[in-house]
């Protein structure tokens, strides 16, 4: 789905991200750590056709990303679907039309008895009407998490989905993402959160990414 091959990322410096290899397989579940600045953020962006790298093959379903055009980065929203760090809401819209947004954006128009269900599967579909900040930041969160899965993408890349929220909150928002994995849905979520990841161990076949002096490992197995 996601095949990285010698790939490097460089923000206009010295390398921040060097000879990164990886295949990312359908139905895998990942974590992906280290230090605060290593470039996690950076690594999801790569991943979904955000940032081009600097140097290396970076393959999207098949299809090198040197190779896509705008719109073929634009047709990988649908099947990619990321939640922000900063969740990046519109204020002014109420919560269901933000969770919609993709649809609206891509031109499509969003069925009332899906959204009830997504919503109702996030437990939000009571705040339907709320704006965003009116919402708690677990609340928020799993609201990101039902606009990035809205279009019925393959993979979701989440950044730091639990920074901001209690353990309670994390667990979740955490059996949200192992439901989706269960569907078939590749899974990356960039997390601090040990314990987070020990817990997901128990649950799921999940697999640790560490970004380390510019480098990426996997932890446990060969790259
Ligand atoms: N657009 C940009 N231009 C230049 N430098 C950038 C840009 N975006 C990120 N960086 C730098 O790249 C490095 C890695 O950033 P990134 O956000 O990928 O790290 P991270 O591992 O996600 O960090 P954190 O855990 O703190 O969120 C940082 O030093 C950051 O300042």
């Amino acid at each position: 789905m996601i095949e990285l091959e010698s790939v490097a990322m460089s923000y206009g410096g010295g390398e921040l991200l060097s000879d990164m290899t990886l295949r990312l397989l359908p139905g895998s579940f990942h974590f992906l750590t280290g230090p605060s600045g290593a470039g996690k953020t950076t690594f999801l962006k790569l991943c979904y056709g955000e940032l081009m790298p600097s140097a290396g093959r970076l393959t999207l379903f098949g299809q090198d990303l040197r190779d896509m055009s705008r719109d073929d980065i634009a047709a990988l929203r649908s099947r990619i679907g990321v939640v922000h760090q900063d969740c990046q809401f519109l204020d002014h819209l109420p919560l269901i039309e933000n969770v919609a947004l993709p649809l609206t954006v891509a031109g499509q128009a969003a069925n009332t008895t899906e959204l009830r269900e997504l919503l109702g599967w996030v437990g939000l579909w009571s705040q339907r009407g709320a704006l965003p900040p009116q919402l708690s930041g677990g609340e928020r969160q799993r609201a990101a998490l039902a606009r990035a899965v809205i279009r019925a993408p393959e993979v979701i890349l989440a950044d730091e989905p639990t920074g901001n929220i209690d353990w309670e909150m994390s667990l979740r928002l955490l059996k949200l993402l192992v439901e989706l994995n269960r569907m078939g849905k590749t899974i990356v979520i960039a997390t601090h959160d040990l314990n987070l990841i020990r817990t997901t161990k128990a649950q799921v076949a999940a697999r640790v990414l560490r970004i380390q002096n510019r480098r990426l490992h996997l932890a446990g197995a060969d790259l």
